[in-house]
């Protein structure tokens, strides 16, 4: 699959804190791609350096394999904070102004007002509108010029249980579309609704990236002992191994679907290795995500 973003690096520093430190990650065509974390992990930092409105102390990225540019990142649509719209004007009427801005044609409006089911309200002045439409007129905003990538910051932050809903079931219709998403969060809940894959942020480390799938819907977890020192990375290179975590002198191997506990058994004695302990876990995204920040790094 296509990489549409690749970061080697990049870091972050303000003063003596690293809010993101050397991050590596790839993001591809098609996934919607949460970035989990805590307050203060990095998130915010992270897409405001992807868009070019912080400045990287270190390392780099590259969108379509390209370094950023101007050209580059009109392929690209953000939602990154609360966007100024006018509150005495309608969303048509604002739509129209930051259409100008951005140099798209006014036909693309009816167009965006359609996707995020505003059509209705479109004349209604924007001081009108609850958080959750002025949250969608913000997306309106991000897609006018059809962008191939969809950044949102938080999207759901401050609405009600309908607006978030309504804000999910509208990343998933995107999604759909084809495009690929990057959206930050500090919601398991969420990133496991509407992710394909995450990734986790600690303190401005990268403590974890893999599918959702993997270890949202109960994918199997081996627990897995041998008295040698490079197991981790014997197996890495298990062909069932989603990602593995550490946790007191185990690893701790998510399998993908089809594999199981016997394989892990197989492939080890394969490749000489006696397992002195073997346990198959199931875990929710909830547990991982409390078991990978509970680690110390
Ligand atoms: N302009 C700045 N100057 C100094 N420190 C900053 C600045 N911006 C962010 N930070 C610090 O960097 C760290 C990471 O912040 P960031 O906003 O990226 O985290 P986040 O994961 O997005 O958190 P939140 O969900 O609270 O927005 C925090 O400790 C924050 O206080």
């Amino acid at each position: 699959m296509e990489n549409v973003l690749s970061i080697r690096a990049l870091t972050k520093t303000f003063g003596k804190l690293r809010a993101v430190n050397s991050l590596n990650l790839e993001v591809k065509a098609g996934q919607v791609f949460g970035m989990l974390g805590p307050n203060g992990s990095g998130k915010t930092t992270t897409l405001g350096m992807l868009m070019g409105v912080v400045n990287p102390t270190e390392g780099a990225f590259s969108w379509f394999g390209e370094p950023p540019s101007h050209d580059v990142r009109k392929k690209i649509g953000a939602v990154l904070e609360h966007p100024i719209f006018y509150p005495y004007l309608s969303g048509q009427k604002n739509l129209e102004l930051n259409a100008m801005v951005k140099q798209c044609p006014t036909e693309n409006i009816a167009r965006v007002l359609d996707i995020v089911e505003l059509t209705e309200r479109r004349n209604d002045r924007y001081k009108t509108y609850s958080l959750g439409m002025k949250q969608r007129l913000a997306i309106a905003s991000a897609l006018l010029n059809d962008p191939t990538v969809l950044i949102l910051d938080e999207p759901t932050n401050g609405l009600d249980p309908m607006g978030i809903a309504d804000i999910r079931r509208l990343i998933k219709k995107i999604a759909e579309s084809g495009k690929t998403i990057i959206l930050a969060s500090h919601l398991l809940d969420e990133v496991q609704k509407v992710c394909t894959h995450f990734a986790v942020l600690k303190r401005g480390n990268l403590v974890h990236v893999g599918p959702v799938d993997d270890v949202g819907n109960g994918a199997e977890v081996v627990e897995v002992k041998a008295s040698i020192a490079n197991l981790n990375e014997i197996l890495m290179t298990f062909p069932g191994t989603s990602t593995i975590n550490h946790e007191n002198g185990s690893c701790h191997v998510t399998l993908r679907t089809g594999f199981h506990s016997v394989d892990v058994n197989r492939f080890l004695f394969e490749n000489g290795i006696v397992a002195s302990h073997l346990q198959t876990q199931k875990r929710s995204l909830e547990k991982m995500f409390i078991e990978i920040l509970s680690e110390s790094h």
